[in-house]
């Protein structure tokens, strides 16, 4: 079957100019080396590793923002030549237009799609209402707290029907008691939705609880090192975190991503001391 987004040997490399030598070449260094991976439509994959591995520069690529410099990256298939309403991005941070109502903000993805006046306030209301905000769609983002503004995110982002959504750290920034309703309500989402989901974070906690299965990259450049299947019981009524197998999962992420961390901050020094590269 075909993969809904496949990598292969993708390779990135940014060009870098010196500030301190403006007159030198730019060099060149490579962010994500060879990464090969399938990702099946409707399934939920999480994305973890260490600072400056690559993995937003991975996200920019399935999303259209940028080329890879070598490999390909294709969509059911076809080659991904740019951005498009088949895949929706949600960042970290909200990114919502603060002259907008949480409605305003919800529909504006939806007037680029040119969907009529009507339609696009009835779905605006449909899925304010499947992210929990029901009774909010009138609120301005100043007037909503930092979890019900990244529901609007996840909103606007699921409003269009992607058919691929692909987040970026969406939940760092906010406090453990919403990030783990966020999580709950993302899971619920993604169930009722059957969309397929690349998801970044730092969060071993959070990998394993969302993803079917956990993909862990290399330091830099990044690599797929690994790919962990998570085969916790998520059915109604169960905690998987109080799953014991749930610790087993965090400890096998944990084991594979330690050696990774550490050779991406002995990276850190050394760029920091050398001062010839960017560090992430
Ligand atoms: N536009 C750019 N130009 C030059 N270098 C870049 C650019 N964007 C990212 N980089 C570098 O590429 C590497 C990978 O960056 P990226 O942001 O993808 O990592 P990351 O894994 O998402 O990091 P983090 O977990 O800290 O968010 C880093 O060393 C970063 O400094």
């Amino acid at each position: 079957m075909t993969p809904k987004l496949r990598l292969e040997h993708v390779r990135h490399e940014f060009t870098v100019r010196d500030p301190d030598r403006p007159r030198r070449a730019p060099a060149r260094f490579t962010a994500l080396e060879d990464v090969t991976l399938d990702i099946g439509a409707g399934e939920f994959l999480v994305l973890v590793g260490p600072s400056g591995c690559g993995k937003s520069t991975l996200l920019d690529l399935l999303g259209g923002l940028s080329r890879p410099s070598s490999g390909r990256i294709l969509l059911d298939g076809s080659p991904v030549t740019g951005p498009g309403l088949d895949r929706g991005l949600v960042f970290q941070q909200y990114a919502l237009l603060p002259w907008r109502t949480a409605r305003g903000n919800v529909e504006f993805g939806l007037e680029a799609k040119r969907v009529a006046r009507r339609e696009r306030a009835r779905r605006a209301r449909e899925y304010l209402e499947l992210v929990g905000l029901a009774g909010f769609e009138e609120h301005y983002p100043h007037e909503l707290s930092g979890g019900m503004r990244q529901r609007v995110a996840i909103a606007r982002s699921l409003a269009f029907d992607p058919e691929v959504l692909l987040m970026d750290e969406p939940f760092a920034a906010l406090d453990a008691q919403t990030r783990e309703a966020l999580q709950d309500e993302l899971l619920r989402i993604w169930t009722h939705t059957g969309k397929t989901v690349l998801f970044v974070t730092h969060s071993i906690d959070e990998a394993v609880y969302l993803g079917q299965r956990v993909a862990v990259m290399t330091s830099r450049p990044g690599r797929i090192k690994t790919v962990i299947d998570i085969g916790l019981d998520r059915g109604a009524g169960t905690d998987p975190r109080s799953d014991p197998v749930f610790g087993q999962y965090r400890h096998t992420v944990w084991t594979e991503l330690r050696g990774e961390v550490t050779a991406a901050q002995r990276l850190e020094r050394t760029a920091a001391s050398r001062k010839d590269l960017p560090h992430g």
